[in-house]
């Protein structure tokens, strides 16, 4: 390990044993205070499930208060591994009061909660990471070390401390050369950095750096973006600014929510444990293709394809596709109605839709400005209105108006018999007739809005209405069923916004789900009925039982308010909650479509975006911030940069340089914190015996690996042939489209592996990489700077030039 510069590293040994020790007992008994407020959390959730429901303000009180104490539960279950792993001690100048009584500060400990004395006035025996108080654990340097005179990193396994190790930052007690690099706990920083990894990203709060902490705690408003190359941390910096700003401003994001969007299922799944870890429970990881309610988009398509789907130019087809579902006959249509109207006497009749009156019923719809949905009641009830005229006129026709029948009628009065009354029944009959009310389907349909997506990519007529040319519609073109692509979900979030969701339907369906809740308690109350009279059968039964004392109805509200949904659960439920904030990592790659969506639910513009333009691979992706944020968030977006890779070594970073040169000559690579001595291995293969090589690299990297991961990172166009043969020679090694990360082997895309790392890295075939795409080079750059240790390139083509001479 290495020597932290001013810092020393104390472990156990025999010399060291006294200030372990004298650290183990305070934070035994900082694990103490963890179990007695664990044990009064416990005893508070009890309380508050037994609590009985009474009037629904008190049961929704009670539903607070039970949720509260369950995310208190599960918080205090969290924090167990690691609850303290720093100490501050200051100097004699931060002391408190003045004159004689005047108090040199003892030491600060910092860790994952904050832990207070109730007995001894409330003083903290634990700083949160997150407070105020906190801070200078991450920002204080020798050079401004702002009143902190020893920074200690305590190391525990369990609830025993293995270690300290210590930064002494007043220059005149240090006994070395300041800390090189002006890294933060240097030695606990590459001790963290050179662990094997697990295939689960861990967080990092007991080393952030002080760029990094910068980000972390940064302004809640505006668009923050962080730029980085690969490795600087930005999506440990994104997740640790979740935890911050949920616990510095708890009461607006706890009911706001706050959305967290990453590249792919497999990401997610890496990065799972993170915010759990850190005790926060109030984010919604998704990912685009999962941003729309009730579908999980995962179909694979061509770059191309998403390309069109994920341009601005697609808000127009939408629009347009909608307008088109508004139609207007060729020429008169005629309907058939039903019998229904037997009080007026036409058993059978036949009603004229005429194109004028369709298209003047379709102007005023229109006119009203209301979703296309929404609007449709507008149109229905035009066309009933004149077509209940049409058939007045032709019932209620005075055979003898023309004729003077004497008295004070004259001819042409009273040419119709039916009165208004008459005619609204009319109306009302029609607007309830079946036939009529299908071919109103036909001009004017309801739909959702995979209906108009899949109807619009399914026929070639339809494409062509909305505006699409020939090169689009062959790239569109896709048989209904055939499931979603995540770059369908923003074109459904925007049709969803064109078409309203018809509210009729919505009641209906909430009206279903309560009698479905009122008839699953119902099976309960029966239940349990049953099961008294068969426990208690020899008995007179005088003791109530569930059933006397609450009907269905009264259960299913019980139920229903002790279905308690998070924020977060609630907004994954509801197309159109607007977030208190949106965490989007991976950034480079969302398309335009995509960013319209999100800006959607992000009203108020607080966002924090992390990403690498030069690892854009998508070709709807972004090259550029501006060309995002200029336009949704003009002067209310700032750009800040995060130039140290803490995973990549600088071996293997000069190599991946040589790609950046050729993505964008602009960007600078990103400094690497630490050196192996190892360059990347490259591996030619005869022609004929990629597979073997790759095979036999493995297996190397395996023997070495120890109980590390190895990736490998092969051509998009050979990952099923190459993924079974490393499976089948390496048992257990992960493959396909959700790889399991925790194997010890994963087969992985370039696209599939962004975002994550591994300890030894084995890149195929890179030729293939950078042809397979226009973002060929980003690609390739990004399966590089995969790995935190060793890299191997095994190939039987071409070899890019940026590695010939690697
Ligand atoms: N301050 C830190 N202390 C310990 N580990 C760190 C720190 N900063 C970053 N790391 C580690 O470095 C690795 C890379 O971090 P991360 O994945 O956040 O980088 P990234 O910028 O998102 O990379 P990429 O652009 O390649 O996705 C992770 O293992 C992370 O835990």
């Amino acid at each position: 390990m290495a020597d932290g510069g001013a810092g020393q590293v104390l472990r156990a040994g025999v010399g060291e044993l006294g200030e372990v020790e004298r650290e183990q007992a305070y934070v035994t008994r900082l694990y103490a205070k963890l179990d007695a407020m664990r044990a009064t959390a416990g005893e508070h959730l009890a309380e508050a499930l037994r609590a009985s429901g009474g009037t629904p303000g008190a049961r929704s009180e009670r539903e607070s208060v039970v949720s509260r104490a369950r995310e208190q539960v599960a918080g205090l279950d969290a924090v167990e591994q690691g609850l303290c792993f720093g100490r501050l001690d200051f100097t004699d100048d931060t002391a408190q009061g003045t004159g004689p009584e005047r108090q040199a500060e003892g030491p600060r400990y910092v860790g994952r909660i904050g832990i207070f004395d109730e007995d001894d006035d409330y003083e903290p025996l634990l700083v949160d990471w997150r407070a105020p108080a906190a801070r200078a654990f991450y920002l204080a340097t020798a050079a401004s070390p702002q009143g902190v005179r020893r920074r200690r990193h305590i190391t525990t396994r369990g609830r025993t401390v293995v270690g300290v190790s210590d930064e002494v930052l007043d220059l005149d007690e240090a006994d070395g050369a300041p800390n090189r690099d002006g890294l933060t706990g240097e030695a606990t920083l590459l001790a963290a950095l050179t662990r094997s990894r697990t295939g689960r990203m861990r967080d990092i709060v007991d080393t952030i750096q002080a760029e990094q902490d910068r980000v972390i705690r940064s302004d809640l408003a505006g668009v923050l973006v962080v730029q980085g190359g690969p490795g600087t941390g930005k999506t440990a910096v994104a997740l640790h600014r979740a935890a911050y700003l949920l616990y510095t401003y708890r009461e607006q994001l706890s009911r706001q929510g706050v959305l967290l969007v990453g590249p792919h299922a497999t990401f997610l799944a890496y990065i799972g444990h993170v915010l759990p870890a850190l005790a926060e429970t109030g984010v919604l990881p998704r990912t685009v293709g999962q941003l729309y309610p009730g579908i999980d988009a995962r179909r694979a398509e061509s770059a191309a394809t998403g390309e069109v789907k994920g341009s601005l130019a697609m808000v127009d087809v939408v629009r347009a596709a909608v307008a088109d579902r508004q139609r207007v006959p060729d020429g008169p249509v005629e309907v058939e109605i039903a019998d229904t109207h037997a009080g007026f006497g036409f058993q059978r009749d036949t009603v004229v839709l005429e194109p004028e009156v369709i298209e003047r019923a379709r102007d005023r719809a229109r006119r009203t400005t209301r979703p296309h949905n929404l609007a449709r009641p507008v149109f229905v009830a035009e066309v009933v209105d004149a077509l209940g005229w049409q058939v007045a006129q032709r019932l209620g026709a005075d055979p003898y108006a023309d004729q003077a029948l004497g008295g004070n009628d004259a001819p042409g009065e009273g040419a119709l018999l039916l009165d208004e009354a008459d005619v609204a029944e009319i109306r009302r009959e029609l607007a309830t007739d079946q036939a009529l009310l299908a071919a109103l389907d036909d001009l004017w349909p309801v739909l959702t809005p995979q209906r108009l997506l899949a109807d619009l990519y399914a026929s070639d007529e339809r494409m062509a209405a909305a505006g699409l040319d020939a090169d689009r519609i062959a790239l569109l073109r896709r048989p209904a069923g055939s499931g979603w692509a995540p770059a369908d979900v923003p074109l459904l979030d925007e049709a969803a916004e064109l078409l309203g969701e018809d509210d009729s339907a919505r009641q209906a369906r909430l009206e279903r789900a309560r009698r479905r809740q009122i008839a699953y308690a119902q099976g309960v109350l029966d239940i349990t009925a049953g099961s008294a009279s068969q426990e208690f059968e020899d008995e007179e039964s005088e003791i109530l039982e569930v059933g006397d004392l609450l009907d269905a109805s009264h259960l299913a509200d019980r139920q229903e308010y002790a279905e308690h949904l998070t924020a977060a659960e609630r907004a994954a439920a509801d197309r159109e909650w607007t977030f208190g904030h949106v965490i989007v990592d991976e950034a480079q790659d969302l398309s335009p479509m995509a960013w319209r969506l999100l800006m959607r639910r992000c009203p108020t513009r607080s966002m924090t975006v992390v990403g690498d333009v030069a690892q854009t691979g998508d070709l709807s992706g972004t090259g550029a911030w501006s060309d995002v944020f200029d336009r949704y968030a003009a002067d209310r977006w700032r750009l800040t940069e995060l130039r140290t890779s803490y995973r990549t070594p600088a071996e293997i970073l000069s190599v991946a340089a040589r790609l950046l040169t050729h993505i964008d000559p602009s960007l600078a690579a990103p400094l690497a914190v630490r050196e192996t001595g190892v360059p990347p291995a490259i591996v030619a293969a005869a022609p004929d015996g990629l597979a073997d090589s790759v095979i036999e690299t493995v297996r190397a990297a395996v023997a070495e690996v120890g109980d590390g991961r190895v990736g490998v990172i092969v051509p998009a166009g050979s990952a099923g042939t190459l993924g079974g043969t490393v499976a089948a020679a390496v048992p257990g090694a992960a493959f396909g489209d959700d790889p399991d990360l925790e194997r010890t082997v994963a087969v992985l895309t370039a696209r599939q592996a962004k975002g994550l790392e591994f300890d030894t890295v084995v890149v195929v075939e890179p030729g293939s990489i950078v042809a397979e795409s226009p973002r060929g080079h980003s690609d390739l750059y990004v399966a590089l700077t995969r790995t935190t240790n060793t890299l191997t390139i095994v190939h039987s083509g071409h070899l890019p030039v940026e590695l010939a001479t690697a």
